[in-house]
């Protein structure tokens, strides 16, 4: 720290600087000599490639990790040594994508959380709980309402709400949009700038240029640990300058050359489909045909995509491969995966990463028909696949040796990715698969996903990402009710004929 460095409160017009900012985990420098400023009352954008050092340089601000080198500035003070709890005692708070939600709690229980230990036995109970329903009013969630029967939108923004409740005047989100529907990213950003117009700072995650150009007012790009560049006017800047910023190179978006199924032989036959939440009488999918399915959250989409997998129970229902009898849908995911169905679940943490295995171990865990011969494991066999994928997926560490639970999240993605990849299946379905993926590796996604078509495997895409759907899709169905109220192909497929569907059946 250098004693000119820092101000008195108030006068920097930072609320946030930091100076020359490190951070060494091991042989990895994941932040190196950062400096920047977050100016106070504004929306500043954090982005960056997946293992650019976005979420370390927020752990250090936020007191979740501690730097090593470097000083950090709030309100023109240098801050050291100081935890989690110290930085929101400042008003500092990170809000992550996994919402800290007590579910059997009410919505307005939820605000008060924070409170709770901090004020002993000296709380009043009846105020806090009169000014926690207060701050709910205008935002359309009921301060009765058990928490775990909130939408997502509403479990985001009571996770915000939580932050301002308990003092914050910065808050920190970690990609807060991931699987938002249009409609819900809209009435998120119009709650950020309201808070914003009381005077609350955010930093805002986002791998998607659109949403850094629309709420954002400054921005910060972070690339191999370092700082590429950055505005203090997103207004200056246009999405390819973001791109290139963000990249070290212009970005070449991946479009997927759409194919035509007309005669073709189904490879999959879907029949009768029924459940709680779904009811479709017959679904085809060709040889090595990409469907999108997209829809309200659920409308069907999802549901459809988890009964065929085995994940969901359903009352009724067969699948049939080819011109094979029948059978009814799988019962469980080893089931289905027997049958030659592999699933990409929405969420890596659910989906069972082992934290304390390596990548390759990761990738080649569900393919063990692959790297086992009459019960041994072959470790040629499965090094060749782990090399494989670590490379097509352009994981970033420094080998297919490294633990899983050292990688950015974004990295976490691409192990899943690669590790159904490998399972060679027949039908492949996809639920959000480039989510937390940056820019440049979902092109590479979107390529790999084009290229294993060609080998005639079919897959479904489960989307909320408009764009991605337009470009590797051959065919939507656009799920309403648990059926499929729409479907298009060819040269009717646009984002904004997207939107459109989803949005009408919100606003009606
Ligand atoms: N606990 C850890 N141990 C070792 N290395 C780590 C650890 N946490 C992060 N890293 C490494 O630090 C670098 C920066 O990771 P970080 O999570 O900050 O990236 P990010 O920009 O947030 O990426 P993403 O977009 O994928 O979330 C990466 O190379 C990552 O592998």
């Amino acid at each position: 720290m250098t004693a000119a460095s820092a101000r008195q409160p108030g006068e920097d017009p930072f609320i946030f600087r930091v100076e020359n900012l490190s951070k060494r985990y091991g042989p990895t420098l994941a932040l190196r000599d950062v400096s920047l400023g977050i100016r106070r009352g504004t929306i500043h954008g954090l982005l960056g490639e997946n293992g650019a050092g976005k979420s370390t340089l927020v752990g250090l601000i936020s007191g979740q990790r501690v730097p090593s080198g470097g000083t950090i500035y709030l309100d023109g003070r240098p801050i050291e040594n100081v935890d989690v709890k110290q930085m929101e005692k400042a008003g500092v708070f990170l809000v992550t994508q996994e919402p800290m939600i007590i579910d059997h709690v009410t919505a307005a229980e939820n605000l008060m959380l924070g409170i709770w230990p901090s004020r002993g036995g000296f709380v009043n109970w009846r105020k806090l709980r009169a000014d926690a329903s207060r701050m709910l009013e205008g935002t359309g969630i009921d301060p009765q309402a058990m928490a775990g029967k909130l939408g997502a939108v509403a479990r985001r923004k009571l996770n915000i709400l939580r932050a301002m409740f308990s003092g914050g005047k910065v808050i920190i989100l970690d990609e807060p949009t991931a699987a938002l529907t249009v409609q819900d990213r809209a009435h998120l950003f119009s709650f950020m700038r309201e808070l914003k117009e009381q005077g609350v700072t955010f930093i805002f995650i986002s791998h998607y240029n659109d949403e850094i150009l629309e709420i954002c007012d400054a921005c910060s790009v972070l690339r191999d640990g370092m700082l590429a560049g950055g505005t203090e006017d997103v207004g200056s800047l246009t999405s390819e300058q973001l791109s290139e910023l963000v990249l070290g190179r212009g970005l070449v978006l991946f479009q997927r050359e759409r194919r035509t199924f007309a005669g073709e032989e189904p490879a999959v036959r879907l029949r009768e489909v029924a459940s709680d939440t779904v009811g479709v009488k017959a679904f085809d999918l060709r040889p090595g045909e990409i469907v999108g399915f997209t829809g309200l959250p659920g409308a069907g989409a999802k549901e459809l995509a988890r009964a065929i997998f085995g994940l969901a129970p359903t009352r009724a229902g067969t699948i049939a491969f080819g011109t094979q009898t029948p059978r009814p849908l799988p019962a469980t995911p080893r089931d289905a995966f027997d049958m030659g169905i592999a699933f990409l679940s929405d969420d890596r943490h659910r989906d069972g990463l082992v934290a304390q295995m390596s990548i390759g171990e990761n990738i080649s865990l569900s393919s063990l028909s692959v790297v086992a011969r009459a019960g041994f494991l072959r470790p040629e066999a499965e090094q060749l696949l782990s090399d494989r994928y670590f490379r097509a997926m352009g994981i970033k560490a420094a080998g297919p040796a490294t633990l899983v639970d050292t990688l950015s999240g974004g990295n976490q993605q691409k192990v899943c990715l690669g590790r159904v990849l490998a399972t060679k299946p027949r039908l492949l379905i996809l639920d959000e698969p480039t989510r937390g993926i940056d820019i440049g590796v979902k092109q590479d996604v979107l390529r790999i996903i084009d290229e294993l078509s060609r080998t005639g495997v079919s897959v479904i895409i489960v989307s909320t990402d408009a764009d991605e759907i337009v470009r590797i899709v051959d065919r939507v169905c656009v799920f309403e009710d648990g059926t499929i109220r729409e479907e298009f192909s060819g040269e009717a497929i646009s984002s904004e004929r997207l939107r459109q569907e989803t949005k009408e059946k919100a606003d009606g």
